[in-house]
């Protein structure tokens, strides 16, 4: 969302919007913070697109921003490495000169994309792919957190830490709840490694923001300045030694001297020349860029020899000819209308690079203005002393909690007691809530969340308690993770997100839940139960006897209610003697005959294994029901209807028989100035208005306030609980 919004829109991350069981959602408002029109189901480029038209006016995409958008939005959600490489490097190499001019922010999306594919494999190569995208986009906070990760599987903690707090500070299109999460880890690593980054061979740290920060620190920090003067010792040798060349007489001479002995030999082409000159000028103006743009090295040995180090940072444009320098600037003489219009377009990049630029300066006065507001308000707070609030979780971030207590509830249920080590929040969006737990699992220590609906109630969590019932999955990634905590362990708990408005259910429902949504179904039924006009019918599935958890609880409920109606299906078992209680017990799968017990009036919630809530969808449908009658919390319901997608799935197949991207539609003389919105989408992101140059559209974007806001809930449904025969098909969709 936020590579489509750019030019006209900020995206940021923010809280849930409550609308889990529809998610994607996006909310665009016109006030930052406050609630707005939220569209349903963004899981498609289509409905993306649809909407950035439906809220921003004057939103437009040329021809070739289509077709790369999709190919990415198809690229990130194609499983097989190799098919996503391949249409990585046909789209990178089907951009020709103008494109590039004119749509810079594709290329580095791509070169982006293309990094973290080789992230593990060649890590020196997805350095090199950010880095030029950096100098495409120096302000991309997205590719300052994927370097983080480049630098932190490198083992270069501090030099990863810099890019997010780099990420941080820019801030549009990142979730900044997520990357602090992320820094809290790298600053442990950072604290281990006990000394400043050591950068592997074939890494040149030649971003200078970065570079100093992972080459600073711990106990080693006089070191850096030495071990530099050594690099640098070492370097200009190893420079020197790169440029010795051999002749044909064998001799090893200089590589300066060696090409002006090749043009005395009259070796060298007109028209080699002339191509040399153009790679050397768009290199020079690149260099330029970047160390404007990022503060990279610059590159000393060039200075004071008039050459291009081998070493110098790589572009894709491979190896720089030593004369650069003393090319006569294509500029002063164009040559042909051509090569006139890709001078003229650098240069207009240049100016938008260099506007880019002021920002930051912008952002530091901004920010020193922020903080002295804030020496002001503490002054004030002090004089009135009042002890500052203490801030909780309200805001979407995450808290610590503590595992007190875990007893086995069968044979793969945990009961789960955590205490908040700080001050819980307050606010409830609604009756019907989760919450989701943060950890930092496996070797890479990537981040996983899951949600999980509490056993105990909101007043519990606002005291700092909270129960959990845990199904652990062996291959389960947070499952298996709770399963091995200890008493004393901590863990991320967010704070309470609504998962179902039961507003939107005044006659009652139909619930059909597998396994461990066990949970969610008790608390569905707890809070529709006293409300609801009509009647409450709960399919519960299970796989045999033993697994069926939390029975005391719905006979009480049965009890209470005469429109509370509740089935027990049992796929592997045969239905208990004596089972007690007003719930009926069935043998066997569910299936149609059971679900057409209950009035088809009623709209349905499912939460389960895909394929049991792609079977009880089916299953409804062929009954009469519409799609947005019925409601998964797990999965996305128009992914399990329609798994192979719409047209951009298709789209990397058809690449190959057509590579070629379409020609660039706009000249540089068509971007305008136009007001950038800011958007906010979720796990959600805010729109809001800076004037930045838009390579976007040609028309200015009217009817934006300034703190117009467009929110983004990602809340996608996470994969489906437990039920029995399906366990290995559900897919991980979180
Ligand atoms: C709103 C909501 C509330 C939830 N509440 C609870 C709750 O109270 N208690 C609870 O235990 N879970 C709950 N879940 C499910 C939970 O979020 C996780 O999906 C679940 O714990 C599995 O995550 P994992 O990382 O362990 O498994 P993953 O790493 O995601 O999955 C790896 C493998 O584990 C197995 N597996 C994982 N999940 C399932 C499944 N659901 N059914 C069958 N096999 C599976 C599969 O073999 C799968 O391939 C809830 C989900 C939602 C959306």
């Amino acid at each position: 969302m936020e590579d489509l919004a750019q030019g006209v829109a900020c995206v940021e991350a923010s809280g849930c919007v409550g609308q889990c069981s529809k998610g994607p959602n996006g909310m665009y408002s016109e006030k930052s913070g406050a609630k707005g029109k939220i569209t349903n189901k963004l899981n498609k480029y289509s409905k993306l697109t649809e909407m950035l038209n439906d809220v921003i006016q004057g939103f437009a995409l040329d021809d070739l921003q289509s077709r790369v958008h999709k190919i990415k939005f198809a690229i990130r959600r194609e499983e097989n490495a190799d098919t996503r490489m391949q249409a990585i490097e046909e789209t990178l190499s089907s951009f020709d000169g103008q494109q590039k001019q004119l749509h810079p922010e594709l290329v580095a999306q791509m070169l982006c994309l293309r990094s973290r594919e080789m992230m593990k494999a060649d890590p020196s190569a997805a350095y090199n792919d950010l880095r030029d995208a950096l100098i495409l986009r120096p302000d991309w906070p997205w590719a300052f957190v994927t370097l983080a990760q480049v630098l932190d599987n490198l083992h270069m903690p501090r030099g990863a830490l810099a890019c997010m707090q780099k990420a941080i500070e820019i801030g549009t299109g990142v979730d900044k709840n997520a990357l602090t999460r992320g820094m809290v880890r790298l600053e442990r690593k950072a604290a281990d490694s006990k000394g400043p980054d050591v950068p592997p061979a074939g890494i040149e740290m030649d971003i200078r923001y970065i570079k100093e920060k992972s080459l600073a620190g711990g106990e080693s920090q006089k070191q850096p300045k030495d071990k530099e003067k050594k690099e640098k010792g070492e370097k200009s040798e190893k420079s020197d030694k790169r440029e010795k060349k051999v002749t044909k007489d064998g001799k090893e001479v200089k590589a300066s001297k060696a090409k002006s002995k090749s043009k005395k030999d009259g070796s060298g082409k007109k028209e080699k020349e002339k191509a040399n000159a153009e790679d050397a000028e768009k290199a020079a103006k690149e260099k330029l860029e970047l160390e404007k743009a990022n503060e990279m090295e610059p590159a000393a040995e060039a200075a004071e020899t008039n050459d291009v180090p081998e070493e110098a940072p790589k572009t894709r444009q491979e190896s720089k000819p030593k004369e650069e320098k003393k090319v006569p600037k294509p500029a002063s003489e164009p040559k042909d209308g051509a090569e006139n219009m890709v001078v003229k377009s650098v240069e207009a990049f240049k100016d938008i690079v260099m506007q880019k630029e002021v920002r930051p300066k912008n952002l530091e006065k901004a920010k020193s203005k922020d903080e002295k507001d804030k020496k002001k308000e503490k002054k004030k707070k002090k004089t009135k002393k009042k002890k500052p609030e203490k801030s909780d979780a309200a805001a979407g971030e995450y808290q610590d909690w503590q595992l007190r207590n875990s007893e086995w509830a069968n044979h793969d249920c945990l009961r789960m007691t955590f205490a908040c080590k700080g001050k819980a929040s307050k606010s409830f969006e609604s009756p019907i809530w989760h919450i989701d737990l943060a950890a930092n699992i496996g070797e890479d220590g990537e981040e996983i969340q899951r949600s999980y609906t509490p056993l105990s109630n909101a007043e519990d969590y606002k005291k700092g308690v909270l129960v959990l019932l845990i199904k652990v999955y062996p291959t389960g990634k947070m499952s298996s993770y709770l399963g091995k905590m200890k008493a004393g362990d901590s863990i991320l708990v967010s704070r309470p997100v609504a998962t179902v408005d039961p507003q939107e259910y005044p006659e009652g429902a139909i619930m059909v839940a597998g396994g461990s949504a066990v949970v969610v179904a008790l608390q569905v039924a707890t809070a529709m139960l006293p409300q609801i006009a009509d009647s409450f019918h709960l399919y519960l599935c299970n796989r045999k006897q033993p697994d069926v958890l939390l029975m005391d609880e719905f006979n009480v409920l049965l009890e209470a209610y005469p429109k509370f109606h509740m089935t027990n299906c049992l796929s592997q078992d045969q239905s208990p003697e004596n089972p007690g209680g007003r719930s009926s017990w069935s043998s066997g799968r569910l299936n149609t005959e059971l679900l057409s017990g209950a009035p088809q009036n009623l709209k349905v919630i499912m939460s389960g294994p895909d394929p049991l809530c792609k079977m009880v969808a089916q299953t409804f449908m062929e009954m009469g029901k519409q799609e947005d009658d019925i409601a998964c919390l797990d999965t996305d319901l128009d992914d399990l209807l329609h798994p192979d997608g719409g047209e951009e799935e298709v789209l990397i197949s058809k690449m190959k028989s057509s590579p070629q991207l379409p020609p660039a539609e706009k000249t540089e003389e068509q971007r305008v100035e136009v007001p950038r919105a800011r958007i906010k989408a979720s796990k959600s992101q805010v729109i809001s208005i800076d004037s930045l140059v838009s390579p976007v559209i040609a028309k200015p974007v009217a009817g934006l306030g300034l703190f117009s806001s467009l929110f983004l809930c990602g809340c996608k449904p996470t994969d489906a609980f437990s039920e029995d025969i399906h366990e290995d098909s559900v897919k991980q969709k979180r």
